[in-house]
């Protein structure tokens, strides 16, 4: 299976509307690739709360408009990351869209964890409450969103709903790229599954972002990793590897479920 990660600039020196023609163009390009991915909040840059309300969009807005047409035309899945969607009823989500070779909305995820602690995303926008996976023709992918980087339960649910691939969009900032690697190895390792992550470069409300977009394959082995700039990190992988892992060393099978709270000393 090949995957490109499109690792996008956001600056606020472009528009949103010139970066969504752009962004479709660079899909268009990966034709030929059976999975392209690209990062959260791409639009606007996951750290402009004060543009979250102005740009956002309802489902089958104009960015899932761009993204299914250049899905079609590049014949590829696309995770194409996520927007500030505004529902019918006022509330901000921050939404993943995942479409079809033919360009149908094959899955939304809303994310879960919001960040920012008592301000930013997590007090602009709604939280989203469920899992998502795709299945795709040889892997099932199991979807979350940056911040959702940091939730390790999040994962194993994913896992116990069939993921293999996980692909996590994200703003990543610089000043925390080491927890960035770190817990995208982590979540390979202690799942055993593929892990795309794809984050986005520049610098966006004063935030430089980590860029260094990285695939690790079940064994924790770093596939590939982009660096600081905007760059399309392309990728082979075998999704098969990950029965395999699993059954060679099946640690998941060793899962002990419904512990009980500590007891405290005496
Ligand atoms: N957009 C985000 O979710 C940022 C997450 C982050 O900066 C962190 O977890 O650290």
């Amino acid at each position: 299976m090949r995957a490109s990660l499109l690792q996008v600039a956001v600056n606020k020196d472009e528009t949103v509307g010139s970066r969504r023609s752009r962004v479709a163009g660079m899909v268009r390009d990966q034709a030929g690739a059976d999975l392209v991915v690209l990062p959260e909040l791409w639009t606007t840059g996951a750290f402009a709360y004060e543009d979250f309300a102005d740009e956002a969009e309802p489902l089958r807005g104009p960015t899932h408009d761009a993204m299914a047409a250049a899905a079609r035309d590049a014949g590829v899945w696309l995770h194409a990351g996520s927007v500030p969607e505004r529902d019918p009823d006022g509330t901000l989500y921050n939404t993943s869209l995942v479409f079809s070779p033919s360009g149908e909305l094959a899955a939304v995820y809303r994310k879960i964890h919001r960040f920012g602690f008592d301000k930013g995303e997590a007090v602009l926008m709604g939280a989203g409450d469920t899992l998502v996976t795709v299945r795709l023709p040889g892997t099932v992918l199991g979807v979350a969103t940056c911040y959702d980087l940091r939730f390790p339960e999040l994962f194993r649910g994913l896992v116990d709903a069939g993921a293999e691939t996980l692909v996590i969009p994200a703003g990543w900032p610089e000043r925390r790229r080491s927890h960035w690697t770190l817990l995208a190895q982590a979540r390979a390792v202690e799942n055993q599954a593929f892990v795309l992550a794809c984050g986005t470069a520049g610098t966006h409300a004063g935030v430089p972002q980590a860029g260094h977009s990285i695939v690790v394959d079940p064994w924790g082995e770093v596939l590939a990793e982009a660096g600081p700039d905007e760059q399309v990190l392309t990728v082979d992988f075998d999704p098969t590897t990950v029965a395999g892992t699993r059954d060679r060393f099946p640690a998941l099978k060793d899962r002990v479920l419904g512990l009980d709270r500590p007891t405290t000393g005496t």
